[in-house]
């Protein structure tokens, strides 16, 4: 039998669905959330991404704010955007769009960010805030995989995740987030996570030994079915568009879906909840400049 398909576009649908509620309630105390996205240059994968946001933002009701800057701006250009958003009270949450071009620096731009407009959950103040067990903003992409293991009823207290890769965007806070005693409200926690990496030594031995494998590494092939026990869910981050257009993750083996209890498919898998996972973050931020419970 094969395994179960952990539909993102449909659980991010719904996610969205939800979050319009939340969106029309604060309307009704004058407060529309604002998302500003700092799109620099012409990435074309970065350009449907940002595209995505705004046209989400406007489906739920939320403000979008694109802010397009020449391939060629300089870091402090860039910063001073960053100061205008910061000091801008129609935005709410500020990202801005990775990757940036190699002689822009994005860890001062994120530490520029006003840490109670950083969606993205980067700014050192969140990252902190994450580790010590009190999030004020988890980054997109780890919320999105633990809102799919919580909506498919996926165990995740006391099972043995493995977390391929150890991104500051998704494997570090992903493994923090699946370790934790979870917050009130939280999704997951209370797992036995092993952070590897593609130089870890014997990395099946690891992903062997898993109930849950996120696999975030970045490269296309990064997990085979002989790595994976069988029942076991596999989460695939990774995003990778071949030569023909066609889309497909860090999971190239065909055969995995055999072996795997329950996996998402690339693409409508983890990627559309990161956009979704966005807007959840840009209402959470917009309530705590409120000053209301940011639920
Ligand atoms: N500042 C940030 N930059 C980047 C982030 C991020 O969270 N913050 N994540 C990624 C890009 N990303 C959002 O920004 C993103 C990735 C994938 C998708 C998505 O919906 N993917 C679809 C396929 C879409 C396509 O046709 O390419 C899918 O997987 O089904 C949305 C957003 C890096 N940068």
């Amino acid at each position: 039998m094969g395994a179960t398909t952990i539909d993102g576009k449909a659980t991010a649908a719904a996610e969205r669905e939800r979050i319009a509620t939340e969106v029309t309630a604060l309307g009704e105390h004058g407060i529309v959330p604002g998302l500003a996205a700092v799109l620099v240059g012409d990435d074309p994968a970065s350009e449907v991404y940002v595209r995505q946001k705004e046209r989400m933002c406007e489906r739920v009701g939320m403000r979008s704010l694109g802010e397009r800057l020449d391939a060629e701006v300089s870091q402090s250009e860039l910063l001073e955007v960053v100061d205008r958003l910061n000091a801008d009270p129609a935005v709410s949450g500020i990202i801005v769009q990775m990757p940036l071009p190699d002689h822009l620096d994005e860890v001062e731009a994120q530490e520029r960010t006003d840490p109670t407009k950083d969606v993205d959950g980067l700014h050192p103040e969140n990252a902190g805030r994450l580790m010590r067990g009190d999030p004020r903003f988890v980054p997109a992409t780890p919320l999105g995989c633990a809102v799919l293991l919580a909506t498919y009823e996926i165990a995740v207290s006391g099972a043995n995740i493995v977390v391929l890769g150890r991104s500051q965007l998704v494997g570090r806070p992903l493994a923090t987030l699946l370790s934790a005693k979870p917050s009130p409200g939280g999704p997951v926690g209370n797992a036995t996570v092993t952070v590897c990496h593609t130089r870890t030594r014997d990395l099946a031995a690891h992903t062997r030994a898993a109930d849950v494998i996120v696999v975030a590494a970045g490269v296309a092939g990064a997990l085979t079915a002989d790595m994976v026990s069988p029942g076991a869910t596999v989460i695939d981050v990774g995003i990778h568009r071949a030569e023909d257009g066609s889309l497909h993750g860090d999971v190239t083996d065909p055969t995995v879906e055999e072996v795997a209890g329950a996996l998402t498919p690339v693409p409508g898998g983890v990627g559309p909840m990161t956009v979704t996972m966005l807007l959840e973050n840009t209402v959470r931020a917009a309530r705590i400049q409120a000053g209301l419970p940011a639920v």
